[in-house]
């Protein structure tokens, strides 16, 4: 399953007990995390200097990264500025959405017709060709996608979707009678959120119930996110493999000269991390506001400081084009 021989931490695993499930852990002072992942926007002229003449191919995450963390999922707007930033990027660089969101939820939410989407953690996948190295040919399909376009569908969970229907319905009918608690239909994974869940014991509690459930499902696990437990098939691919399909079926399978731009939030968003550390050039970005344990080179604060970075990065490419003109 994997693509480009992607290790996986996610083969043959049972469900997992999660030692923690708050938002993050906080390391050290944010100060002297800050020294190790510096802030790419007040570094910004310094980092980009090595960018002149790249392929630069941006990849954004959605929630806590286009869009501020908030309550209620179906409200996880993003203002009319990040869309119009996000979409002047994506007139600059190829610019894909890498989300743990169902694609077609996350469309609804960017309604941009000039960037590429990745779903469930990268589990679904549009491109206009599809991957003649993908591993895994049996699960690209043609089809049409979201904008009415005819693409490849990459799909590699796609067995699993009876089996997380089933679960959806058990998780919903286990999990009724825990206040605040809601279960999220992620097409091909499934998202418990508790961030509503007032009662600290009735966490536990939930966390137990999900838990005692996934038993009986041996072919997924449990991780944890921002006040979230996303349950996902054990196949062999995350965020970083999304971002290693995404450069292939675009074009950018020359190493040499790719300079991926990967910004997000979350634990998912590590494995993307891992993946451009692993090509050796790229910015890895985190977007957080506290110290903690991350793959990323570089960081933003929140979304106002990825909205102040995007700007920056189309101006920086317009400057260039100016340069050459
Ligand atoms: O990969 P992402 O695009 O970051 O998606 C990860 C999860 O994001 C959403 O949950 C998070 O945002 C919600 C809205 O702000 C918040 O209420 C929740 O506590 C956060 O965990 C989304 O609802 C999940 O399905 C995604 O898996």
């Amino acid at each position: 399953m994997g693509y480009l021989s992607q290790p996986s931490e996610h083969s043959n695993m049972k469900p997992i007990s999660l030692a923690k499930m708050d938002d993050n852990e906080e390391l050290c002072s944010y100060a002297s995390w800050l020294e190790k992942h510096p802030s790419v926007l007040e570094n910004f002229d310094k980092v980009m200097s090595v960018a002149e003449g790249k392929e630069i191919v941006v990849f954004l995450d959605y929630d806590g990264t286009l869009s501020p963390i908030v309550d209620d999922p179906d409200k996880a707007y993003m203002s009319d500025a990040m869309r119009a930033a996000v979409r002047e990027v994506a007139y600059c660089f190829p610019t894909a959405i890498v989300s743990g969101r169902r694609k077609d939820k996350v469309y609804e939410f960017v309604k941009l017709r000039n960037v590429y989407y990745a779903g469930s953690h990268g589990m679904d996948i549009s491109t206009p060709s599809g991957s003649s190295k993908c591993e895994d040919q049996k699960h690209q399909i043609k089809g049409v996608d979201e904008k009415g376009n005819h693409v490849v569908h990459f799909h590699p969970a796609k067995e699993f979707l009876p089996t997380i229907q089933e679960i959806i319905k058990v998780l919903k009918e286990n999990t009724r009678r825990i206040k605040g608690s809601m279960i999220e239909d992620n097409m091909f994974c499934v998202t418990v959120h508790y961030r509503c869940v007032k009662n600290e014991e009735d966490i536990s509690v939930l966390r137990e119930m999900v838990e005692s459930t996934m038993k009986s499902y041996s072919n997924f696990h449990i991780s944890s996110g921002r006040k979230v437990m996303e349950i996902r098939p054990n196949v062999n691919w995350d965020k970083g493999c999304a971002l290693m399909y995404l450069l292939d079926t675009l074009g950018f399978d020359n190493f040499n000269n790719v300079l991926p731009i990967y910004l997000g939030d979350d634990r998912t968003d590590e494995d993307a991390f891992k993946v451009i550390r692993h090509i050796g050039q790229g910015f890895p970005i985190v977007v957080s506001s506290i110290a903690k344990k991350t793959q990323a080179s570089y960081s933003l604060r929140d979304p106002s400081d990825v909205l102040a970075f995007l700007i920056r990065l189309t101006r920086w490419k317009k400057n260039m084009l100016q340069k050459l003109k």
